[in-house]
């Protein structure tokens, strides 16, 4: 005798920021068949696969295959798990950039944001995806003065920096296809500005608490405007750290594009800020330049 029973299965995707969820053509729950010899096990293993509808027109579906465990019967507890999609951030961050390059029309990207919001680090993978030279601002300064921006500080004081830092804003501003990661206190000078909006500045928006902890894990000592030798330095670097972060805000959000690592933080799935590996957000910035490009271009460009 063969009898049948039911199975609900429930869905739970992660997907990279690629892929928004509300195109995503599957249906959260469904409904399978089981004959009888299947009641025994626990768990069913069941080959699944489906097309990813992404809402972009000129972007390529991708096919994933996923196991999907499943007991049977409603009432019973479904042996339940996140299931990842293997995805090629690498090939997908590329092909994105191909999409948006004549858009960009070889217009640099400025990273702005502060100390240890991953500026060099995602600037970096940025301008590898984009085929762009990468360029970072303190380091302009440091090759200019001849010592370290912390020497800079103790030397000559900040004023001082902040004249040279603005020198080498202006130079960068005659270049094209450059990723450009800034230092934290460009956003503070109007002419600052000036020089930036040669190009597309993006905000990296880190909260306070992924700042410290990234922070504290390499120490203050490059960074003059956090740095104490006192025994209490932490609690210090931190009220530093809240304070810079109020005071410029606003300035920040002068940027053309906005990245939140907070908001692709729960878009990925994870409360935790610090999960969000450099790709996602480099892949997560450069959807924000395509949507801003979009406006630009008056029309949907992509
Ligand atoms: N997404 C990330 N996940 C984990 N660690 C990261 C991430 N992004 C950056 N980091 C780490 O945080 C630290 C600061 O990053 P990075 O130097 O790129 O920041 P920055 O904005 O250029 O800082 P600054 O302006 O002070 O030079 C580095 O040790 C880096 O490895
Ligand atoms: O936030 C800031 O004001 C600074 C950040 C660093 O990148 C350096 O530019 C310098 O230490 C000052």
């Amino acid at each position: 005798m063969s009898t049948r029973m039911e199975a609900t299965v429930t869905q739970h995707f992660h997907f990279s920021p690629w892929i928004h969820s509300s195109s995503i053509v599957a249906k959260p729950k469904g409904s399978l068949q089981f004959s009888r010899r299947f009641a025994e096990q626990h768990i069913l293993r069941v080959p699944f696969s489906f097309n990813l509808q992404l809402s972009r027109p000129s972007a390529r579906r991708r096919t994933v295959a996923l196991n999907i465990a499943c007991s049977y019967d409603n009432s019973t507890a479904l042996e339940s798990g996140n299931h990842f999609a293997s995805f090629d951030e690498s090939l997908a961050i590329q092909r994105k950039c191909r999409e948006i390059e004549s858009y960009l029309n070889g217009r640099c990207i400025y990273l702005v944001g502060m100390m240890g919001s991953g500026k060099t680090t995602v600037g970096n993978v940025l301008s590898n995806a984009l085929g762009y030279s990468f360029a970072d601002s303190d380091s302009l300064v440091e090759e200019d003065v001849g010592i370290s921006v912390a020497e800079i500080f103790k030397v000559y004081g900040e004023d001082f920096f902040r004249e040279k830092e603005t020198e080498a804003l202006r130079k960068l501003s005659l270049m094209h296809q450059f990723v450009i990661s800034t230092g934290g206190g460009v956003v503070t000078r109007t002419i600052n500005w000036k020089h930036m909006n040669k190009g597309i500045s993006v905000w990296l928006d880190v909260p306070l608490e992924a700042l410290v902890k990234r922070i504290s894990a390499v120490g203050t000592s490059s960074r003059p405007l956090l740095h104490h030798d006192s025994t209490d330095a932490y609690s210090k670097t931190v009220i530093r750290l809240s304070t810079l972060l109020e005071e410029r805000g606003e300035a920040y959000a002068k940027a053309e594009v906005r990245v939140s690592c907070r908001k692709l933080a729960a878009k990925l799935g994870t409360k935790e800020v610090c999960n969000v590996t450099p790709m996602a957000i480099a892949i997560e910035v450069v959807e924000q330049i395509s949507i801003f490009l979009e406006r630009e271009n008056g029309s949907c460009a992509f």
